[in-house]
């Protein structure tokens, strides 16, 4: 039961904000399927096994940025069971403390300005991978207790994604706009139009 509540909203989520992105970035949602047209170029034949969909470097990235900006556990809590001082912060035991995943991963003092934007292309920057660690890009969180589906959820979400968007173009929706604050929140309705690749 766990692995089915935990395992099935969550790449659902990640999926469904991911489309919505790309449709609101045409360019981005080309790149990504000139790269599928490239790699799977017969639609029907789209069977891909691990080594192929993990050797697509930009949905690699498509898929991280769409993890960064729109983390389908945006917060997590913790309890320390003993007092701690962090940061010259004393925190006695027994303290609810929050990890602001969603904030973290929009950290200007990390992402740089264009924090905010949708940009897959920031996972090609050397500088940037430097820079990112767990404590700054962490959708599944870090530790004993992070997702023990992770592997699972990033292949499932690629291959996902790529059926998706080999076959079908996204674009937003006319005269529906989405308040910034709500992108990303898991109770938000979000509509695209589709139509259909034909080749
Ligand atoms: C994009 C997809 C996913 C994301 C972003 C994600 C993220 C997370 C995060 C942040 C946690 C830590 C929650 C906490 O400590 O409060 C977690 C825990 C967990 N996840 Fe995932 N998850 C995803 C997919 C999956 C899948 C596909 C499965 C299983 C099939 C799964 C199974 C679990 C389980 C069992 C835990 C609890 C682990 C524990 O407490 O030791 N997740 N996930």
């Amino acid at each position: 039961m766990t692995f089915l509540l935990a395992g099935h909203i969550t790449t659902s989520i990640s999926t469904s904000w991911a489309l919505y992105q790309l449709a609101h970035h045409p360019h981005e949602q080309d790149l990504l399927r000139e790269e599928l047209v490239r790699a799977f170029p017969e639609k029907s034949k789209f069977n891909p096994t691990f080594d192929e969909i993990n050797s697509l470097e930009y949905l690699n990235c498509v898929v991280k940025e769409a993890l960064r900006l729109t983390p389908p556990a945006p917060d997590i809590q913790r309890v320390n069971n003993k007092d701690v001082v962090l940061d010259g912060h004393f925190i006695p035991k027994n303290t609810t403390l929050m990890i602001p995943i969603a904030a973290l991963q929009r950290l200007p003092s990390i992402w740089g300005s264009t924090a905010e934007n949708f940009d897959p292309n920031r996972w090609l920057d050397p500088s940037l991978i430097k820079k990112v660690n767990n404590y700054y890009y962490l959708p599944f969180h870090t530790g004993i207790r992070s997702c023990i589906g992770n592997k699972l959820a990033l292949n499932e979400f690629k291959i996902l994604l790529s059926m998706l968007v080999r076959n079908f173009v996204f674009r937003p929706v006319e005269g529906i706009q989405i308040d910034r604050d709500r992108i990303g929140k898991v109770d938000q309705h979000v509509e695209l139009m589709v139509s259909k690749v034909e080749t």
